[in-house]
């Protein structure tokens, strides 16, 4: 049996965590923090792995956390820069403990990032349009920005030349952010949960390709994939494609 804490417990995520935990036959509820409880040692109350969905002023510091109390972690919240994964991977081989972090846990998204990083040598534009509930805090979601990183490392590896782009003039910023050279665009609708389209074009064709997450369930066998992995993947995992192990990474 592991044992199991959930930080950001009462939110959207946290609350569809702690019932696929409940749920698991091999996992064991321990904890469920929230904002303004600490994680120490005590609070995590024998956890074996820590799972943090909160906000992403909040969650290095969490990751730390529960590193120093001893568990092994599992990071879904978005906002992390490189800085902050190199922080997070030398607390990792101090404490001995590992740390998994996805931007996206459904699988469908793991799988059309793994095709868009495919595909991209192919093409010579590819844009990527993500559309969420307006409750979102960041933009882009992690997910784009780790699609685009994707497909700019495709390009880039395969000597592919620069997108062709007569823009001239952009005063409202509507051609979007770019993203290691990579145009993204974020779109907040109400009725949305989570979706992706990634463009990739050349004359006379278009490939696109789509993933939508309806429901947060979406994203439960991949957390619970991750939870029964992190304790035997050293150190630092970034992406649920490494614990999946995907043909052609
Ligand atoms: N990787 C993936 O597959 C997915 C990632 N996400 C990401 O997960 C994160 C959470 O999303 P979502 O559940 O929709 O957001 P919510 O706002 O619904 O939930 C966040 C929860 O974290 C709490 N919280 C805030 N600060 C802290 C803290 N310091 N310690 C513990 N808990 C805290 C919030 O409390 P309060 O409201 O009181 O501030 C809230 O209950 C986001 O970054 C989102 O992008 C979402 C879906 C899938
Ligand atoms: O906030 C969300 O809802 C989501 N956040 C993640 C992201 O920013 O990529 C994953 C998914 O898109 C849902």
């Amino acid at each position: 049996m592991t044992n199991v804490a959930v930080l950001g417990a009462r939110g959207r995520m946290g609350k569809t965590v702690c019932q696929a935990v409940t749920d698991a036959d091999d996992l064991q509820l321990v904890a469920e923090l929230d904002a303004g409880d600490e994680v120490t040692r005590e609070t995590v109350a024998g956890a074996d792995a820590v799972v943090d969905f909160t906000v992403p002023d909040a969650t290095k510091g969490n990751v730390l956390a529960a590193l120093a109390a001893g568990c092994h972690v599992v990071v879904g919240t978005t906002g992390w820069t490189d800085a902050g994964l190199a922080e997070v991977e030398a607390a990792a081989g101090a404490a001995g403990r590992n740390v998994i972090i996805a931007p996206n846990f459904a699988l469908s998204s793991v799988l059309a990032m793994h095709f868009a990083a495919l595909a991209a040598p192919y093409f010579e534009s590819a844009e990527v349009i993500e559309l969420h509930h307006p409750k979102k805090l960041d933009a882009p979601s992690g997910t784009a920005a780790a699609t685009a990183k994707k497909i700019a490392a495709a390009r880039a590896a395969s000597g592919s030349a620069a997108m062709p782009d007569a823009t001239a003039a952009d005063p409202d910023g509507t051609r979007g952010g770019l993203i290691d050279g990579v145009r993204v665009h974020a779109l907040r609708v109400s009725g949305l949960t989570a979706h992706e389209e990634i463009l990739l074009g050349n004359p006379g064709e278009l490939l696109t390709i789509r993933t939508d997450s309806f429901d947060r369930q979406s994203f439960m066998p991949g957390v619970l994939l991750a939870v029964r992995k992190v304790g035997g993947l050293p150190g630092l995992t970034v992406g649920l494609d490494h614990v999946m192990d995907l043909p052609g990474r």
